[in-house]
């Protein structure tokens, strides 16, 4: 029998999650329980046969594996809403929740629950996340069953703990840094001729081969970068005046300023 998995908090990250399981062939929407306290915001998942509503007592009921996608402080909330219904059933608890760490999320539940904290990110929606995942009590066929689901909307892999807000910087506020970088390149496009939808087609095919050619030659970006640069020539002279301004530095201390919130 396939499994229920329940959404409890469907919002940005929790729909993008759906939107990727559904793409799938084998995933069949009746699978799929999705809550949040205006339902309304749902409507595009209705009329698909997945199971809406405001009601999350019922997700969890439902559920054999139960994600929670509400905002961090919302998690003690929803734990002391469902916690009888994870101690009368067995179900694999999912936490998406940034900075809520295993042991939080065990102090509100019985010892023996099995709980993952899953960091995914929005390309969850075409199936090209990255999640990160680590988990307490969970069996090996547990801890396959919830890699497979990742792995369903993108590659997922197993990480310490201790990395998970780490993960959370590099893999989820990722996304963000990667987009924002896309949009400044857009932005030169046009001041040098382009209209901003042939900006875009040329930028967005360009960040896609330079992530592909990493991915599937296994290549460090300052090699391929060799390749580029002719010498004397234009590449290595916007390079370089894009370092003048602090281009690397920018993006490692905003890496760190993302790392440094959460740890606060
Ligand atoms: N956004 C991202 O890219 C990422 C987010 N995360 C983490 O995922 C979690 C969700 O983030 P995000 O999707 O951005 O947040 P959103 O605010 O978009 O989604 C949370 C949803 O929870 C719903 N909600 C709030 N209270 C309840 C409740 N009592 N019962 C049921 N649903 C409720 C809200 O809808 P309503 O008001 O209708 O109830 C809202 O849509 C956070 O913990 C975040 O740290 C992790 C990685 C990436
Ligand atoms: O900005 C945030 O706090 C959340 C967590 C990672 C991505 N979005």
């Amino acid at each position: 029998m396939k499994k229920s998995i329940a959404i409890i908090g469907s919002g940005n990250l929790g729909k993008s999650i759906a939107q990727g399981l559904l793409k799938n062939e084998d995933f069949e929407p009746s699978q799929l329980i999705l809550t949040r306290r205006n339902p309304a915001n749902l409507s595009e998942f209705t009329s698909r046969g997945v199971t809406i509503s405001s009601d999350n007592r019922l997700a969890a009921e439902k559920a054999d594996i139960l994600i929670l996608g509400v905002k961090p402080f919302t998690i003690p909330v929803i734990l002391d809403e469902i916690k009888d219904i994870l101690e009368s059933k067995k179900i694999i608890l999912i936490s998406l929740a940034t900075g809520v760490s295993l042991n939080e999320i065990a102090q509100q539940t019985n010892s023996s629950q099995v709980i993952f904290r899953a960091m995914p990110n929005i390309a969850a929606d075409i199936q090209e996340s990255i999640t990160c995942l680590c988990s307490r009590n969970e069996t090996v066929d547990q801890k396959t069953e919830v890699e497979n689901l990742f792995n369903h909307i993108g590659q997922s892999i197993s990480i310490d703990e201790s990395l998970m807000e780490a993960a959370t910087v590099l893999g989820a506020c990722g996304i963000a840094y990667v987009l924002r970088f896309i949009r400044a390149m857009i932005q030169g496009g046009i001041q040098i001729g382009f209209d901003s939808d042939t900006a875009s087609k040329i930028v967005n095919q360009t960040v896609k081969g330079a992530a592909e050619l990493m991915i599937k030659n296994e290549m460090h970006p300052e090699e391929a970068i060799d390749k580029v640069t002719t010498p004397k020539g234009c590449t290595i002279v916007g390079l370089n005046e894009m370092e003048h301004h602090g281009f690397s530095s920018s993006m490692v201390r905003g890496v760190l300023a993302s790392y440094e919130k959460i740890e606060k």
